[in-house]
């Protein structure tokens, strides 16, 4: 869907942020772009845009050149998400997320039904609609973003650093979603994070760059994770490279008998049979609660489950959550192991069976029953309206889809102030 061939990007003021970047982005899939801060991930995104221009080299967006398209035309058929949501704070969020649409020509009517059934998909309450940015959280503001950016239903979407401005609960309820979303959606999503869990749980490919813009590889998660190409790689990948690979195998292929009766500890269950808590005969110790798990659960929360309960088992669930048996810790252990022996051999099948996220719908009870005051985590609003980070007022929040003028090849901004369709 989208191929970077020899791309090189260097600004006026002689830096080179991307240096022939030769890469392609499959359709269909996460594509997530990770490196340490000035390595030329969000250059790489923006020129699929044409926010920036490349010095030289091809990039194809579904086999056409960008450079032979409008820009202005190309910003709207492709979705753009930031950090900060960058929604236009005197628009309220109906008319935030109609944007594109009525750029596109759509009718005002016409634009907000879209605009009213992408609240519903992004589950925030049909209330929401008539708020205005400041009077949502950070994690509410993040997902009007994201609804706008699939308002006009494009095929490809660009996010940078999405989520990188709330807390670690919402950003993993946003993470989520977007899982949720794509599995529905199926766009061509092309991802810019620093966080390299953000990148291993949602991307279908990793890019990582070093400074300079340069890609020293670009692999699955798995592929990544237990064959890093370098020092570099592996140094970025973090110390726990080990357990984060255990984070894509589910448990599925693990065995499982039945519960322990009569030892020490025994599992409550209720009537329907969802295992409650290990108690212990003696009825002296505190119940112990249990995380019971289903076959597409992480091999990576199942150890962490199997060293928290006081019988090294793990409780397995169907998807009713009823039980169906137990796991040992040995019999994860050794799970675990065969996963890394998979990742060590050519290509093996590691996270082919991808483990999925529990929460299979936006859980954020804020969207429907919380008063819809304040933020969550950083992208703190108040009532003076949001306040971006030092390094984004004024540069990237407002930069939207329905700003087609907008190039920053020389550093300016040319959009600091909100445009009208
Ligand atoms: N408009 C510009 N003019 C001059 N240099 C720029 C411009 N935009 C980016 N750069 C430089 O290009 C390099 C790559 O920047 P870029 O924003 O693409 O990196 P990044 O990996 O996204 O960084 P971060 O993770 O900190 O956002 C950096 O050295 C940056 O200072």
């Amino acid at each position: 869907m989208i191929q970077f061939d020899t791309v090189h990007k260097r600004f006026p003021n002689g830096t080179t942020a991307v240096h022939d970047l030769s890469l392609e982005m499959p359709e269909g899939g996460v594509t997530a772009l990770v490196g340490s801060s000035g390595c030329g991930k969000t250059t790489t995104l923006r020129m699929i845009n044409r926010m920036v221009d490349p010095t030289s080299g091809t990039i194809r967006v579904g086999g056409r050149d960008v450079l032979e398209q409008d820009a202005a035309e190309l910003r709207r058929s492709i979705g753009y998400v930031i950090q900060q949501s960058g929604l236009f704070p005197h628009r309220t969020v109906l008319d935030n997320i109609a944007t594109v649409p009525l750029l596109l020509g759509w009718g005002r009517r016409k634009a907000r039904a879209r605009a009213a059934e992408l609240l519903e998909t992004v589950g925030l309450a049909a209330d929401a609609g008539k708020r205005y940015p400041h009077q949502l959280s950070g994690g509410q503001q993040q997902r009007v973003g994201v609804a706008r950016a699939l308002a006009a239903d494009p095929p490809v979407l660009l996010m940078d650093e999405p989520f990188g401005a709330v807390d670690p609960v919402v950003r993993t309820q946003l993470q989520d979603e977007l899982l949720r979303l794509q599995r529905e959606l199926n766009k061509t999503i092309v991802f810019v994070t620093h966080d390299i869990d953000e990148a291993v749980r949602l991307g279908d490919r990793i890019a990582v760059f070093r400074t300079g813009g340069h890609l020293v590889q670009c692999a699955e998660p798995a592929e990544l994770l237990a064959r890093p190409a370098d020092d570099f790689v592996a140094d970025f990948l973090g110390a726990e490279r080990g357990l984060k690979l255990l984070s894509l195998e589910t448990l599925a292929d693990v065995p499982q008998g039945p519960a322990p009766e009569g030892g020490a500890w025994t599992l409550r269950l209720d009537a329907a049979g969802t295992p409650l808590a290990w108690r212990h005969k003696d009825g002296d110790a505190a119940d112990v609660p249990v995380r019971a798990l289903r076959d597409s659960d992480s091999l990576l929360a199942a150890l962490d489950e199997s060293l928290s309960a006081p019988t090294g088992l793990v409780a397995r669930v169907d998807e009713a959550g009823a039980l169906t048996g137990v796991s040992s810790r040995e019999d994860i252990h050794d799970g675990a192991g065969a996963a890394h022996e998979r990742g060590r051999s050519s290509r093996g099948p590691v996270g082919a069976g991808r483990a999925v996220p529990r929460a299979p719908d936006w859980s954020d009870p804020v969207g429907a029953e919380e008063p819809l005051q304040g933020a969550r985590g950083t992208a703190r609003a108040t009532k003076d309206g949001p306040h971006p980070p030092a390094d984004l007022a004024g540069q990237t929040a407002p930069r939207t889809t329905d700003d087609p003028n907008d190039t920053d090849d020389e550093g300016t901004n040319p959009a600091a102030a909100e445009r009208t369709p």
